[in-house]
């Protein structure tokens, strides 16, 4: 087994760095529905830039690492104290070589253990079976995508649908109320696993255990297979599409499980999955430890090289024009110029700030004059060099809504006249957008190469105290696209988007099934 440990570091950077070969198919798909010159297209080219430039550099795909976890099934004594030790070796010198962002945070206390173990971390789940080799797979899913999954308890009242019964239809019900409630948030368009029964935390297991099912695989049970197809095919209709833009595709995959339950519970469980859907596996030998064979490589793979590159260039060149340029400080008579829908770039300097800055710069001074400037809500992952000069990994952006409670108050303390994230914001931050002259610019989510890429570079960083991804991290960058979704005259996107997926929610009302 002396091979293991450099196995799982394999199977790791490859999780991280490279889209499996059924996901890219379904963006390619995704993107050829959309028309072109609309915000959720220019998104797709954005998602496909960055799939190829997270392969060429070896690089994570998202800033966002997830929580690793690790399924794997071993032939009757092989020793699983030495595979759960390896898994660990392999995952510090993955975050050391900046393939995983350090994402292990104390519950508690909020400190970054900076090496991703921690209490209760990686979770590695063991089962035996018959066969002679090593089944291992990876799924690294980010924090954004996990906070839209969702648990129902039949029967439910679901908004814009009705009452969900103990049925194959309140079960369609449910999930379509999924898709609707992760609205842009989970960086759409995604892919569910559901689970049906269980218990609590049996049915999250159960359906995240179908994220690992291959995009393309067909239903062996007749009725979810029905119910999966109709789920593709309607939840698409929402109109939520690409980073919540509205669009043609919100969803990219839907596989349901189902398990036996107890009288008293119906649970209807899904786990959410961002297009960045990391997921991959591997045979290994359970003598020497080496990879015999990787998993989900059926299929056309799709390299999203040259000659789609070639288009897409020659697609930004011809939206260039419609370009609004931002430089920092940023005057609010500028800002109240700009309106939802307006594509800026943004040339000079921001400053990252997430949950941690957020909360804090409620109750102290910032550390820098933020007058006129411009927050990314991003948690980026970072490499210092021999010189102890920081170089930026992946940073794409985070789910802005966390910061709702604090967002319009700091931009008033400061004169804060921007902030990107992505998502979208509330009722609170669009009053204040108003109020202040601010505006909200959505970046792509995701896109951690394509936005690395455009940091020149780090000019500084403030309260590292928080831990890399938590820092206020200075950064130099040089045409950063985004999108105003919500902007000074009281106009928010995403407040359009939610309202007109609800009513379109409303349409798959009446019995299916
Ligand atoms: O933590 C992050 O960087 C992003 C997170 O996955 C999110 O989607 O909000
Ligand atoms: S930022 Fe988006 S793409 Fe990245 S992990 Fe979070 S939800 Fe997924």
């Amino acid at each position: 087994m002396e091979k293991f440990q450099e196995s799982m570091y394999q199977l790791i950077v490859e999780t991280s760095t490279k889209l499996p070969r059924d996901v890219r198919r379904a963006i390619k798909a995704a993107k050829e529905r959309e028309s072109a010159g609309t915000r959720s297209a220019m998104s797709l080219a954005t998602i496909t830039n960055n799939i190829k430039m997270a392969d060429d550099n070896v690089s994570p795909i998202c800033q966002d690492t997830g929580l690793p976890t690790f399924k794997i099934k071993t032939p009757v004594g092989a020793n699983q104290l030495v595979m759960k030790e390896a898994i660990k070796n392999a995952i510090v010198q993955a975050t050391k070589d900046g393939k995983l962002r350090p994402n292990s945070v104390d519950s508690l206390t909020g400190d970054n253990s900076g090496d991703n173990l921690g209490l209760g971390l990686p979770v590695i789940k063991f089962d035996q079976w018959e066969k002679d080799y090593i089944d291992a797979r990876l799924i690294l899913k980010g924090g954004g995508c996990e906070n839209k999954n969702i648990q129902y308890s039949l029967p439910c009242e679901l908004e814009g649908l009705g009452r969900a019964g103990r049925d194959l239809d309140g079960i369609r019900k449910c999930i379509m109320h999924s898709v609707y409630q992760a609205q842009g948030q989970g960086c759409s368009a995604g892919f569910i696993g559901v689970g049906i029964g269980g218990d609590r935390s049996s049915g999250y297991d159960l359906a995240k255990e179908q994220l690992f099912r291959s995009n393309d695989d067909v239903n062996l049970n007749e009725d979810l297979r029905k119910v999966e197809e109709y789920v593709m095919e309607n939840a698409n209709k929402l109109g939520i599409g690409t980073m919540g833009f509205g669009g043609e595709t919100t969803l990219l995959g839907c596989k349901i499980g189902v398990m036996n339950r107890i009288p008293a519970s119906f649970f209807v469980s899904v786990a959410y999955n961002c297009w960045a859907f990391r997921r991959l596996g591997v045979a290994v030998n359970p003598e020497t430890g080496e990879i015999n064979e990787w998993m989900y490589q059926e299929g056309e793979n799709i390299d999203f090289g040259a000659t789609e590159a070639e288009k897409e260039t020659a697609a930004a060149a011809e939206t260039k024009a419609e370009v609004i340029t931002l430089q920092a400080p940023i005057t609010e008579e500028q800002i109240r110029s700009l309106k939802v829908g307006d594509v800026v770039q943004i040339n000079g300097r921001m400053y990252t700030g997430r949950d941690a800055i957020h909360h804090y710069l409620m109750s102290h001074d910032a550390p820098v004059d933020l007058n006129g400037q411009v927050i990314y809500h991003c948690g980026p992952v970072m490499l210092k060099d021999a010189e102890g000069k920081w170089h930026v990994k992946a940073a794409g952006p985070t789910t802005s809504i966390r910061e709702e409670p604090y967002q319009g108050d700091i931009m008033k303390k400061f004169g804060i006249r921007a902030v990107i994230g992505k998502g979208g914001m509330g009722p609170k931050t669009l009053a204040a957008l108003q109020e202040h002259g601010g505006v909200y610019l959505n970046a792509i989510g995701g896109a951690a190469q394509y936005y690395a890429d455009c940091i020149k570079d780090v000019e500084g960083v403030d309260l590292m105290e928080f831990g890399i991804p938590e820092a206020m991290w200075h950064l130099k960058v040089e045409g950063f696209t985004a999108v105003v979704t919500m902007d000074s005259h009281g106009n928010s996107l995403h407040a359009d988007v939610d309202k007109s997926s609800l009513e379109k929610l409303a349409q798959f009302k009446e019995r299916v099934f």
